[in-house]
């Protein structure tokens, strides 16, 4: 899989912002996230192997054996265990027990073939039985370095996996695991890579950089789920649109930007009708939408996965806004009804600029990204909150996330409709933060690409068709 380069450098000081970063434990949805953005800052997926293997070697040198047992799995993990063996080659005696599964990964592959020139004795196990014959192995070591599974292992430990867990166990030998224990296996430590799987870990850096864990990237990109080409209709979601009055193209924009994003169903709550035959249109009883069309609205609000709710309202809704906003399962709160006080559903996403965001909190959020971090994590609002700017800010009051893609050119009229829509989308399968992050680094990436055609003649619909295009590359590119 292609991993797309991030380019520009972060506009601060990056020494300030350890404070955003996670130090509790972490998942292995998370790690994997982190290790792709860092690959898209230019570290490879080797370079993080040689790393996490160095260091895995350097904390067994401190057993000081003489007879070394290193388990490799087929994956990843399995890599680490045998960049460690390799550099333990004159330490101590390594033998490396390792699976082939017949789909070892790219890196785990190359690694095999490095150790192949070191002196060090490689054994391959395809099965329980393979195992059986080299008992003795496990009886001598006085280290068994456990690098079977790490954060890609699923389920019930499959056989032979299993039985060299149970021989590694019954061994006298201590168990030093890679990043975290193969499930079942006794461990004496665990040496984690970059961040903790598991409670007791000591952590070992390995050059990961600061922005591939607190910046958006394409790693987050993994999050989203791919969509299963047989699913039956509505897996997307339905999402309802409220807004329109005294500005016509806002709700449609957020509605367009819903279905390229992934939605089923898209519902207009508006007083102007726009001929978009992909949109259901659902008339007011006036020029703007007023208490009379609450026996509207309240039912589809029941029944919509996701309610957006303010592109294009105007100020005079708003008490509207508050009495819906009490059926909303998931809601995204935009532009005008931004305001004290502030709607809230039982899952709510902010998505204010600047302006928005001093007028609700009384706060300027300040410039740099930073201090906007500060203000969005101080302020009491009650949800996710996407401070959009030049560097967008993403916070659930515990996590921090930065957005750095985007051009000067999107401050054209209805992006921001735009990424709301598409916010809106995503929040039917993802929490409302992990929505923001990927709507946020979607939606610049977007913007990206129609400034490299359009330049400054960008309008926000030409963001629209672009949206799929960063979503869904990775199907549209195939693995
Ligand atoms: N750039 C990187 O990805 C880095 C990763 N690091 C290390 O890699 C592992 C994660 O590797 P990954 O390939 O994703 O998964 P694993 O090696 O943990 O295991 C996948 C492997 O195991 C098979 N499998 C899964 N579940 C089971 C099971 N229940 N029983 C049997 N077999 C199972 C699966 O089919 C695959 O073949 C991470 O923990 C780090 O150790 C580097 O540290 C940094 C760079
Ligand atoms: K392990």
């Amino acid at each position: 899989m292609t991993i797309h380069m991030q380019h520009q450098p972060f506009p601060d000081d990056l020494t300030r912002y350890s404070e955003y970063a996670c130090l509790d434990l972490i998942t292995p949805e998370e790690m994997r996230r982190i290790d792709h953005n860092a690959q898209s800052l230019g570290i490879s997926g080797l370079e993080l192997m040689e790393s996490a293997g160095t260091a895995l070697s350097l904390v067994a040198q401190e057993y000081h054996a003489g007879i070394v047992l290193i388990l490799c799995g087929s994956g990843n993990n399995g890599g680490d265990g045998l960049v460690a063996a390799r550099h333990m080659s004159r330490e101590a005696e390594v033998t490396v027990l390792w699976y082939d599964s017949g789909h070892q990964t790219r890196s785990t592959r190359r690694q095999l073939e490095r150790l192949s020139h070191c002196d060090v004795r490689s054994i391959r196990f395809r099965c329980r039985e393979d195992l059986l014959h080299h008992l003795d192995i496990f009886s001598k070591a006085d280290l068994i370095v456990d690098a079977l599974l790490g954060t890609g292992g699923a389920g019930t430990v499959r056989e032979p996996l299993k039985t060299c867990i149970d021989l590694a166990n019954q061994s006298q030998a201590p168990v030093l695991c890679a990043d975290l224990p193969s499930p079942g296996i006794i461990p004496d430590r665990i040496c984690a890579f970059h961040r903790p799987k598991v409670k007791d870990s000591e952590v070992y850096d390995i050059g990961i950089p600061i922005l591939a864990e607190i910046g958006t990237g394409p790693g987050d990109l993994l999050l989203m789920q791919e969509r299963k080409q047989n699913v039956h209709k509505g897996v997307g979601g339905e999402i309802l649109v409220i807004g329109g009055g005294p500005y016509q193209g806002a709700p449609w924009l957020s509605g367009l930007a819903a279905l390229r994003a992934g939605a089923d169903i898209v519902r207009i709550v508006t007083p102007h009708y726009l001929p978009e035959p992909d949109l259901i249109h659902i008339p007011t009883s006036g020029d703007t939408i007023t208490q009379n069309d609450l026996d509207t609205i309240i039912p589809l609000c029941d029944r919509s996965d996701v309610v957006l709710c303010g592109p294009g309202l105007g100020p005079d809704a708003h008490e509207v806004i508050l009495t819906c906003s009490e059926h909303v399962k998931k809601g995204v709160f935009d532009a005008d009804s931004l305001r004290t006080p502030l709607p809230h559903a039982h899952e709510s996403l902010y998505t204010p600029h600047t302006g928005e965001f001093t007028r609700i909190t009384g706060r300027d959020p300040g410039l740099t990204p930073y201090d906007r971090a500060h203000a969005v994590r101080n302020s009491d609002i009650p949800g996710t909150v996407l401070l959009k700017g030049p560097v967008d800010v993403i916070s659930d009051t515990k996590r921090i996330r930065f957005n750095q893609t985007g051009t000067p050119a999107m401050t054209t009229g209805g992006t921001g409709d735009v990424l709301a829509g598409v916010c809106a989308a995503l929040m039917v399968h993802l929490s409302a933060f992990d929505a923001a992050c990927i709507g946020a680094y979607a939606t610049g990436c977007a913007g990206e690409m129609i400034t490299n055609t359009h330049g400054y003649g960008m309008t926000a619909r030409d963001l629209i068709p672009a949206i799929p295009q960063v979503l869904f590359r990775r199907t549209l590119e195939g693995e």
